[in-house]
């Protein structure tokens, strides 16, 4: 057993669209319900939480009866600007139910690149942590474009929880997925591929067993959570990449069971 969990305190979750919509379209609410649960229960624990949500455009298709994410990019800003309310009405009414208060934040990659912004970013997370608020993240999508001299778009939520979890020192960042942990080749490809239960350095051939996305509504694959992994890891910090089928699983990962993949150092004598 080498996963380090005893001592997490405070805990970045990524959830991807894949486990917020259903296969037709629809909300998963019975996701968004166990995920307010699960996190509500850990604040009351004394855990400091940070959720990082995808599933503006996602929420915003289903809201606007759209059958699927339109090709223009104006045109997907426009639904992630419906979708993020729904999103966040939905959370603020589940939260609410456990008596947790949460806030949100949207960012860009410039908030990060720019130390005034970056330091007001913090600030805010830490004044919210403080407050046993959890802050509920994801990326500005009206704002974020990617031009040659305009670069404000972090592409995925992978990498920007990762970025946040590395920058607010967290001890774990827990990333749930429509595939309940790393193979050595994307399962959706090859039958036979193996779970990994745990990688404590991002070799090459891991590296190359990383392939794209596996459903119509996710959008970096498992590249990006690799990418999100080596932040974490270069930072001495751990991650978890495990299925959102069920977020409950949150609990069991912080009690210290082998769920998903495990990234990380592995634990010494002394701890
Ligand atoms: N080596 C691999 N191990 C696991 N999944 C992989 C691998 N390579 C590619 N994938 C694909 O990555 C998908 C997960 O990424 P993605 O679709 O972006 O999900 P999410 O919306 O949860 O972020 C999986 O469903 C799988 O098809
Ligand atoms: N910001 C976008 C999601 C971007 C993203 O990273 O999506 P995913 O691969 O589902 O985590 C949205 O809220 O729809």
């Amino acid at each position: 057993m080498i996963r380090n969990l005893q001592h997490c305190h405070r805990i970045v979750v990524k959830i991807g669209t894949s486990s917020l919509i259903h296969h037709n379209g629809k909300v998963n609410l019975q996701t968004i319900d166990r995920l307010a649960y699960t996190l509500a229960a850990m604040n009351n624990q004394g855990f400091e939480v940070v959720l990082v949500s995808s599933g503006a455009i996602g929420v915003g298709l289903d809201k606007l009866h759209l059958p699927k994410r339109p090709a223009e990019i104006a045109a997907q800003q426009a639904i992630a600007a419906v979708g993020q309310g729904e999103l966040l009405r939905l959370y603020i009414q589940r939260f609410s139910d456990y008596d947790t208060q949460v806030g949100q934040m949207l960012l860009t990659h410039d908030t990060f690149d720019y130390p005034v912004s970056r330091q007001h970013v913090l600030d805010t997370l830490e004044t919210l942590l403080d407050h046993d608020i959890i802050p509920i993240i994801n990326e500005n999508d009206t704002v974020a474009v990617d031009e040659m001299d305009h670069r404000t778009t972090f592409g995925d939520n992978d990498q920007l929880s990762a970025l946040v979890a590395a920058r607010i020192d967290a001890d774990l960042l827990v990333v749930l997925s429509d595939i309940d942990g790393l193979y050595d080749a994307d399962p959706h490809k090859h039958a036979g591929a193996k779970k990994l239960d745990a990688i404590t350095h991002l070799s090459q051939d891991i590296l190359s067993a990383a392939g794209g996305t596996g459903t119509r509504f996710g959008t970096g694959g498992m590249v990006t959570k690799l990418k999100a992994a080596e932040t974490m890891m270069l930072a001495g910090r751990q991650m978890v990449l495990c299925s959102g089928a069920d977020p409950r699983v949150i609990l069991k990962i912080v009690a210290g069971e082998a769920v998903g993949t495990w990234f990380g150092r592995p634990k010494t004598a002394a701890q």
